[in-house]
């Protein structure tokens, strides 16, 4: 069975995107993700996205990160199935329902609100996630923010300088985080500018992660640290990020096809 594909990123966050609007799509899995995620033996990406027809929105997308494991929610790879729609859609995910619309700025994606809540995010047990009593190493005091997904955040005076091939996996797995986490480490800049690496559950260190910059933006807001329309540079670039009064996220930003090309399933399983 062929299957085709369409190669898609979001600032070098990269992904595999199989439409099952437009050719029917064998069940996906775990390992089948993982084998299409692989980048010696599959096609290659940080996230494999499968769109599917929807009952409640224009269609419904699920996320599944290289190791196989799915995700409630994806910022960058739902600009870029905003941009393979080419106009504004509601889309169903496993986090809830988004907007995504095409705008001059790039693609804008109304992300859902945010949640605090130690069991949303969730943790293994009650605690206040504004600043979390906890640390690894050089890295304490985080704060945590689920956005459809969950992420944690240590603001840090210096991003760069954080060691987060080896604390990423660490705080990844520990078990205060009974569904791993997203490991965000950023810089405020200014009231409108944050800088931000992160270690993505299931993916590893990627060049940019949009619900990490949502998640962020939110937190470093939570703080009072920033206001609440913010500039987010990651290694692949620059999001905007606004939390608005009616207490949703936007985020807005560029999106890329590659390339299409179609794989032989029988080669994956
Ligand atoms: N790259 C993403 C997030 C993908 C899912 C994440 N690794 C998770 O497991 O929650 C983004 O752009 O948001």
């Amino acid at each position: 069975m062929q299957v085709p594909f369409v190669k898609m990123h979001g600032l070098g966050n990269d992904f595999v995107v199989l439409d099952g609007r437009v050719s029917p799509l064998p069940p996906m899995d775990a390992a089948l993700a993982s084998a299409l995620a692989h980048r010696h033996l599959g096609i290659g990406c940080d996230q494999l996205v499968v769109l599917e027809p929807s009952s409640v929105a224009d269609f419904k997308a699920r996320f599944f990160n290289a190791d196989g494991s799915e995700s409630g929610a994806c910022g960058n790879a739902s600009r870029a199935i905003g941009l393979l729609h080419g106009q504004p859609a509601r889309i169903e995910t496993l986090g809830g329902i988004l907007h995504a619309t095409p705008t001059d700025a790039g693609i804008s994606v109304d992300m859902g609100e945010p949640r605090f809540d130690w069991d949303a995010i969730p943790l293994a047990y009650a605690m206040d996630t504004l600043t979390m009593p906890v640390g690894w190493e050089e890295l304490d005091g985080p704060t945590a923010v689920n956005v459809g997904n969950p992420h944690v955040i240590f603001f840090t005076p210096d991003c760069h300088a954080v060691p987060m091939d080896r604390l990423g996996p660490i705080i990844e797995h520990d078990p205060l985080f009974p569904e791993r986490v997203n490991v965000n480490v950023a810089t405020v800049e200014s009231r409108s500018a944050i800088r931000l690496r992160v270690w993505e559950r299931g993916a590893g260190l990627t060049l940019a992660c949009g619900t990490g910059a949502c998640a962020t933006a939110v937190g470093a807001m939570r703080r009072g640290l920033v206001d609440r329309d913010v500039r987010v540079t990651l290694p692949g670039g620059t999001l905007r990020i606004q939390w608005g009064a009616d207490n949703r996220i936007t985020m807005t930003g560029p999106a890329t096809e590659s390339f299409r090309g179609s794989f032989e399933l029988a080669n994956y399983r």
